[in-house]
């Protein structure tokens, strides 16, 4: 998932991006709505710089120009899924507004007439002198009064309405982007949040080369396949979750922990030295190693579970691929050093 602003941000892009939307040619649909929404909150600076140039002196963008932008700076990093939630959402977002709108019409309407009224009944209170006029005026007046607190009440009633449904969703969107941040079953950071972080990590690492510069460990469970065939899949994913666990708790607040694949997990160190990054990696790997899994209630310990590691330290200007690959060379080079073990590949040596 790419956005990955607070409740408070999202609801502030929200707000900026309504009108911005609802002021173009194009349809309020979800693909409208990310175009807007990466504007505002301005995390596509290509697709900014293009909306800035479609919009200038007071263009509105149609429904072709709008698809165009989506296809060419949001598109392709949107998977399925995302699209298919976000579609989900805004539709969700278009029945609100319409519904809001079309309340405000009605009110609108209901406020002409009551206007159109008033002048009516002064009218004749002006020109009348007959007390019955007067009396049948205020009788009116009073008529009129009660339906238009009426048509407010209504209004009101229809606005808490909309309001609690735009809080429904604004949830909606906020459980769907952690989801899409997280792998379902060891509750760390999914493959799509470390690229991310991966990518933001590089991009504020400092320029000056004195300082520490984010590092990489990969770790892959030893014999995994071995694990799932002799006690299950069910229990392969055991220990997988407790694989997890640890490299939570190896990582606290120094890392960022994530299960980039089946049984291969990652710790993104965004300062760090390569000797710092390697202490992470030993502790891991030997606590890992000094773990016994049981297997439910039996009281039989189960072969030691180990994890081979990877270790490296980004090179100012590489890319986050050449980046990875040098981490993931290291580990296996670990695999085939016998396993259970840390190795440290420096970006001049690769
Ligand atoms: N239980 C479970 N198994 C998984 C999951 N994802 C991948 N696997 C299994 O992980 C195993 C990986 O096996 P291999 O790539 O051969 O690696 P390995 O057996 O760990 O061997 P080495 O890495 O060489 O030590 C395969 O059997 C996959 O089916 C998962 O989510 N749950």
């Amino acid at each position: 998932m790419r956005y990955h602003d607070n409740i408070a941000r999202s609801t502030e892009h929200l707000r900026a991006a309504l009108p911005l939307m609802t002021r173009q040619r194009a349809a309020l649909h979800p693909i409208s709505y990310a175009v807007w929404y990466e504007f505002v909150s301005a995390i596509n600076p290509p697709l900014s710089q293009a909306v800035l140039k479609h919009t200038a002196q007071g263009a509105t963008l149609d429904e072709a120009q709008t698809w165009a932008l989506y296809r060419e700076h949001i598109g392709e990093s949107l998977s399925s899924s995302d699209a298919e939630e976000s579609r989900r959402l805004s539709e969700g977002l278009v029945r609100v507004l319409d519904t809001m709108a079309a309340s405000a019409a009605e009110a609108g309407q209901e406020t002409a007439r009551f206007d159109n009224s008033l002048n009516n009944w002064v009218e004749q209170l002006l020109s009348s002198p007959s007390q019955q006029t007067h009396q049948d005026v205020l009788q009116e007046l009073l008529n009129g009064t009660r339906e238009i607190r009426g048509a407010m009440a209504v209004l009101q009633s229809q606005l808490a309405q909309s309001r609690h449904e735009i809080s429904t969703l604004r949830d909606e969107v906020q459980k769907a982007r952690s989801e899409a941040l997280t792998d379902a079953l060891t509750g760390l950071a999914n493959r799509r949040a470390f690229d991310q972080q991966l990518s933001a990590c590089m991009s504020n690492s400092p320029a000056q080369a004195q300082q520490e510069a984010p590092c990489l460990v990969l770790g892959d469970i030893d014999f995994f396949k071995r694990i799932n065939d002799s006690f299950g899949h069910g229990f392969g994913d055991q220990v997988l979750r407790i694989v997890a666990q640890t490299l939570k708790n190896v990582a606290a607040d120094q890392a960022l922990a994530a299960r980039v694949g089946g049984e291969e997990f990652a710790l993104l160190l965004p300062t760090a030295s390569l000797g710092q990054a390697q202490l992470l990696a030993e502790k891991l790997r030997s606590t890992v190693a000094a773990g016994r899994i049981r297997r439910g209630n039996v009281a039989q310990d189960i072969e030691r579970v180990t994890i081979s590691m990877g270790v490296t330290q980004w090179q100012r200007g590489e890319s986050a691929n050449s980046f990875y690959e040098r981490a993931d060379r290291a580990l296996y080079a670990s695999k085939h050093g016998g396993r259970n073990c840390v190795t440290v590949l420096e970006a001049q040596a690769a």
